[in-house]
């Protein structure tokens, strides 16, 4: 049996620094990844959809140019050169990604699928074939998740698509109807409505992005529908009937929908079953996601969870922040814990820049606060660029005059986002950046105007 210090399941933007981290720290390290370097962001998440997203925006940009007094014509959607530069980028980020790891002293690739066997033990089913025991005393977890699937009665048989296989579908859906209205959905769904597709999203919530307020869910629901994208909400598919050249899908009101093809964006299910986690004593939650305390230690000692698969936001900066806080914590013995602030983007056109509390969390808490509007028609940038879709948003902590939260639907709302996590982090109030000088006429210039209208 070979024995490590330690060994990283998984190589997402979690597991692979932490490996290079500690194997560069004099740790001798065991990397063991069943498919691709990278995980889900760079292989089928972030990377591959950011990258097609930028060549749905120009179709948008063409759409759009006569109102910038430009004559422009979209003569076709070439999907096999979107889906090659597509391919391209990701190589790009993957291939760099597994060079630094071959390149890393003390670190150790095994390709292949690991379980765990004891405590601290695991077996690895190599890819080439065979398998191989290993040990550490400090075991971490960064397996991930996958597409979930509904149990909807005929959609075994419908050849439904997973974000992942939808990036790989080399023509554009007539009809691509999608279950789920979270940031897949919307995401994708805008995306394939500007390469041509016919679009319905079926969300069996109340409405889409129910987690956010409900003035930032109308307005998101406003532009998609703007753009011919139908949703229906307080639904669901009830079954899909898989006819010669279409799906038939039913649905809970009754309407039946046919359509060509269908995307499953219903959530993810976290990569434990296949761990054998029992044998080393690691509890999962009902949802099956590995339980962790503040410090990302699981219920057995010397094993540790990072990114999606424990649970809680889903994000590749989440999954990296882990990595941070995990290595601080072994390599320096420091107790840094998982409380931070945690933002997000919604990479739909506009994109939606989250950060801290909602406002209707803050009403939920009955914390004393003051909440700052202004929609993007009042921001000189937009106006410029002729893009006045969204709003800005900040609650405030009325007392200290601190942002607890912000939501901004923008061009770049995430990157606005950015500039009041780093207030939040830095503890300036609203007054300060209602005076804050920002160079003229950027969109963050417009956080002086977001906070003059709590002075009103
Ligand atoms: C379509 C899509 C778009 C997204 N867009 C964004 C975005 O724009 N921004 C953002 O922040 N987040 C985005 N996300 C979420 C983000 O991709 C994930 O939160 C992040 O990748 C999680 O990283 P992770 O390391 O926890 O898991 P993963 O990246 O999934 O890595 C887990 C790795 O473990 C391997 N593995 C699993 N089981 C085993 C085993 N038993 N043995 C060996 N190896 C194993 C897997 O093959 C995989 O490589 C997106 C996700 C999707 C699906
Ligand atoms: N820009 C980004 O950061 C980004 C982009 C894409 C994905 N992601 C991450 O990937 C994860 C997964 O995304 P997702 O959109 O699949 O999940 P999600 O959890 O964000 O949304 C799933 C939606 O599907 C609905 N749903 C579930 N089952 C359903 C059913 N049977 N019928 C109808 N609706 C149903 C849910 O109510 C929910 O609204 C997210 O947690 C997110 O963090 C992030």
């Amino acid at each position: 049996m070979k024995t490590y210090d330690a060994i990283i399941i998984g190589s997402g933007q979690g597991g692979t620094p932490l490996a290079k981290k500690l194997a560069k720290a004099g740790w001798k390290t065991a990397l063991i990844e069943k498919q691709y370097i990278g995980g889900t962001c760079v292989n089928v998440g972030c990377t591959p959809t950011k990258t097609m997203i930028a060549s749905a925006k120009t179709i948008y940009t063409i759409t759009q140019a006569h109102t910038l007094g430009v004559e422009a014509e979209l003569k076709s959607v070439d999907i096999a050169t979107i889906l090659k530069r597509k391919s391209d980028v990701v190589d790009l980020f993957r291939d760099g990604s597994q060079k630094g790891v071959e390149e890393t002293e003390n670190l150790e690739l095994l390709w292949g699928k690991a379980a765990f066997t004891g405590k601290n033990e695991l077996q690895v089913m190599l890819n080439s074939g065979g398998s191989e025991i290993i040990s550490a005393p400090r075991i971490i977890i960064s397996a991930g998740a996958h597409a979930a699937i509904p149990k909807i009665p005929g959609i075994e048989d419908s050849g439904y698509l997973t974000s992942a296989s939808l990036m790989e579908l080399t023509e554009i859906p007539k009809h691509l109807l999608i279950i789920g209205a979270g940031y897949i959905a919307l995401e994708f769904g805008q995306m394939y409505r500007r390469f041509g597709s016919q679009v319905t999203i079926v969300e069996q919530g109340e409405r889409i992005l129910v987690k956010e307020d409900e003035d930032v869910s109308h307005t998101v629901l406003e532009f998609l529908q703007q753009e011919g994208i139908r949703v229906i909400c307080k639904s669901g598919v009830t079954k899909i009937d898989n006819q010669e050249d279409y799906l038939l899908v039913s649905l809970k009101d009754g309407q039946e929908l046919p359509v060509s093809h269908l995307l499953v964006a219903a959530g993810r299910t976290p990569n434990t079953s296949d761990l054998n986690l029992e044998k080393a004593g690691v509890i999962v939650t009902k949802k099956g996601h590995i339980q962790v305390n503040e410090f990302l230690e699981t219920s057995a000692e010397g094993i540790y969870a990072i990114g999606d698969i424990k649970g809680g936001p889903q994000f590749t900066h989440i999954a990296y922040n882990d990595y941070i806080i995990l290595a601080q914590n072994l390599l320096a013995n420091k107790q840094i814990t998982t409380d931070r602030i945690v933002p997000y983007c919604m990479f739909t056109d506009p994109q939606l820049g989250r950060v801290g509390i909602t406002e209707t969390e803050a009403q939920n808490k009955g914390l004393n606060i003051k909440v700052a509007c202004l929609p993007m028609s009042k921001v000189a940038r937009a106006i410029e660029v002729g893009d006045q879709r969204g709003f800005m948003k900040a609650v405030v902590d009325a007392d200290s005059g601190q942002i607890l939260g912000a939501a901004i639907i923008a061009e770049d709302g995430g990157e606005i986002m950015s500039v009041l996590q780093m207030a939040m982090l830095g503890r300036i109030p609203h007054q300060q950046i209602r005076k804050m000088i920002f160079a003229h006429p950027l969109y963050s210039e417009s956080l002086n105007n977001l906070f003059l209208t709590l002075e009103k």
